[in-house]
């Protein structure tokens, strides 16, 4: 059981690390030293790039709030402030009572990617490859967290900023918002995975026109191209009004609503047929229907005949 998904000699092992019950959870580290992966020695170069933070609230209500918060540079991503994500995404891998998580930026803006000040001073690619791998591990393990998580959109989601919306299960977009992958205009291409993410959830067609045009994606072509979930409407005049958090947890309550196994094995068996060949992806889903049939869930739902109108 105690599996883990390494990339070796370019063979992808399973990565069900994440899928299996939380009590034989191991934390998956995407690349290995063959790769040149070592992630305390990228942790502390990454940390001489001081700034903002990147901060966790865990609620009573299993839903927790992952807010990226570097203000005065847009939230643009800093070296510590990348430690910073992959440290909680760690405490949210071991979360047990977690069911849903939001992911926003501080001051009403997303994200305006890496900062580019840091950007200047690692500009060697070995540097890049490094924080690329620090980057990809840290969001592949945040979009296989056994939670349901969406991305609140508020302002701009630039650069890497994008593609940590893509490490989401949902987009909900605010008014005015607008999601952009800039990197051919800086000479790029995404490097956190946000072009695979992409292809996963436009297609490839549209994934193609997004990144080759660099285009800019408000509200309304978010919904058509099927990078957004939902637009939140700003109301500012009514007193008393829900603040886009408590919307965005609101959207998100259809999907976290009943008992944390359940919420978590639904989320396990998508990730499963998401990640995974089918053979190994059923394979999976009958390790995680094992651990709901004749659960306290299914046999309270069984005692009170509930149907289904
Ligand atoms: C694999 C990852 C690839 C990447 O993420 S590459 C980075 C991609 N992102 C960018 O190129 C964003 C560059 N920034 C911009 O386009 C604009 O600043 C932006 C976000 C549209 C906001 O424009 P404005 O509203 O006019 O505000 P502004 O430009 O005065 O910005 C306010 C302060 O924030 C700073 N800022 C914004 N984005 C930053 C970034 N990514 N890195 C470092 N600093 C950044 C900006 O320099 C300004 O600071 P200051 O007030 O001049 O000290």
């Amino acid at each position: 059981a105690g599996s883990f998904c390494c990339w070796n000699n370019n063979r992808v092992s399973i990565p069900v690390f994440n899928l299996l019950p939380t009590s034989g959870r191991r934390r998956c580290c995407l690349y290995s030293s063959t790769q040149g992966f070592n992630q305390e020695e990228i942790r502390q170069k990454l940390r001489a790039f001081p700034g903002g933070s990147v901060d966790l609230l865990k609620q009573d209500s299993g839903v927790a709030v992952l807010t990226v918060n570097n203000p005065a540079r847009m939230n643009a991503f800093s070296g510590s402030m990348m430690v910073d994500l992959e440290e909680k995404v760690s405490q949210l891998e071991n979360w047990t009572e977690g069911k849903g998580l939001v992911v926003r930026g501080a001051a009403e803006t997303f994200c305006s990617g890496s900062d580019l000040n840091a950007v200047r001073a690692i500009s060697s690619p070995q540097d890049g490859m490094k924080m690329c791998m620090f980057m990809q591990d840290a969001l592949t393990r945040l979009l296989r967290l056994p939670l349901v998580s969406v991305a609140l959109v508020e302002g701009r989601a630039l650069g890497g900023g994008a593609e940590l919306t893509t490490a989401c299960d949902f987009r909900l977009m605010a008014t005015g918002s607008v999601i952009q992958f800039v990197h051919k205009h800086m000479g790029l291409v995404p490097g956190w995975g946000g072009a695979a993410r992409l292809v996963h959830i436009v297609g490839s067609q549209n994934a193609l026109k997004l990144l080759g045009g660099a285009v800019k994606v408000d509200p309304e072509r978010g919904l058509d191209v099927g990078l957004a979930d939902g637009v939140l409407e700003a109301d500012e005049d009514t007193p008393g009004a829900s603040t886009p958090v408590q919307q965005a947890e609101d959207w998100l309550r259809r999907y976290t609503e009943g008992p944390v196994p359940v919420i978590q094995a639904v989320k396990k068996v998508v990730l499963a047929g998401r990640e995974l060949p089918l053979l190994e992806a059923l394979r999976m889903e009958k390790e995680v229907f094992g651990t709901v049939w004749g659960a306290p869930a299914n046999l309270q739902a069984l005692a009170s005949k509930s149907k289904h109108k």
